[in-house]
């Protein structure tokens, strides 16, 4: 059981704020949605929340420690982030880039053990890339990419796997494969979303940032609102509950505004 909050996160860069004030909480079992327009501050947000970077005010907190004292070998083998471009500079397999999830359970020399390997096979697996484990990573199409950044992710066997847009380059069945895998497995699952009938279908809660600020938090049904998608991303829309699911669905109709 694992339990990630955040509090009163603020991020200045230059005189910039990036992030003002954000508060979150995701608890196991959770899939939390980050929302919010293109330049919000997910990104920013999501690599606070991984621990790569720090606030300058506010905490993070896994299990009610703060993740900056947690040694970065042990925060690994509970947090896992699958960012959303990674630049993988050799020539490694999927398989290989899938192993490198077990790092933090291994000596620098230390070979991959038995149990190393058949959670490194489980993630490719539910992740569809087994059939593809000997290919060369700069052979892989973008989802295939992404698919393979999660098996890395899942083999890193995590409490909490946080996501930066991880459905931006697959089909409609491997999205809705990638959300349904992440909402079975028993993780804290927090994940940046643009798709935000996605995210209404998939996130049991959504936080929809704005300029840096929290704009909405809460069930998908009070997120995902015509006036919220209105003030936040200019679009004039008409959202309704699915006859097939119950979560809303949100139809564009047209940019109401310019947004700066
Ligand atoms: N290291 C940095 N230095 C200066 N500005 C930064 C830095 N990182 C992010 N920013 C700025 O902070 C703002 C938020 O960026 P961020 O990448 O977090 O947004 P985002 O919501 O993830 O956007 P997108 O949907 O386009 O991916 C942007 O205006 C960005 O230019």
């Amino acid at each position: 059981m694992s339990t990630l909050t955040a509090s009163n996160i603020t991020w200045t860069k230059g005189s910039r704020r990036i992030l003002d004030d954000v508060t979150l909480e995701a608890h196991t079992g959770d899939v939390l949605g980050i929302l919010g327009p293109n330049g919000a501050g997910k990104t920013s947000l999501l690599r606070i929340l991984a621990g790569l970077r720090r606030p300058d005010r506010g905490t993070v907190l896994l299990d009610g420690l703060p993740i900056s004292g947690i040694p970065r070998r042990r925060l690994a083998r509970s947090v896992a982030i699958v960012e959303q471009s990674l630049e993988v500079h050799e020539d490694v397999t999927v398989e290989e880039t899938a192993a490198l999830g077990r790092t933090p359970y291994r000596g620098t020399f230390e070979s991959l053990s038995a149990e190393d390997r058949e959670t490194v096979e489980h993630a490719l697996r539910i992740t569809g890339m087994l059939p593809h484990r000997s290919r060369s990573w700069r052979t892989l199409s973008g989802g295939e990419q992404q698919r393979t950044q999660l098996a890395r992710a899942l083999a890193q066997d995590p409490e909490v796997i946080i996501l930066d847009e991880p459905t931006n380059h697959l089909d409609i069945r491997y999205q809705l494969d990638m959300l349904e895998l992440l909402n079975s497995e028993d993780l804290t699952v927090v994940t940046a979303l643009h798709d935000l009938n996605l995210a209404a279908r998939f996130c049991d809660r959504i936080i929809l940032l704005q300029n840096g600020s929290v704009s909405a938090a809460g069930y998908p049904q009070k997120v995902i609102t015509a006036s919220l998608i209105n003030e936040v991303y200019g679009v004039a829309a008409v959202v309704e509950p699915s006859p097939h699911t119950g979560s809303p669905v949100a139809t564009y109709l047209h940019v109401s505004r310019r947004i700066n």
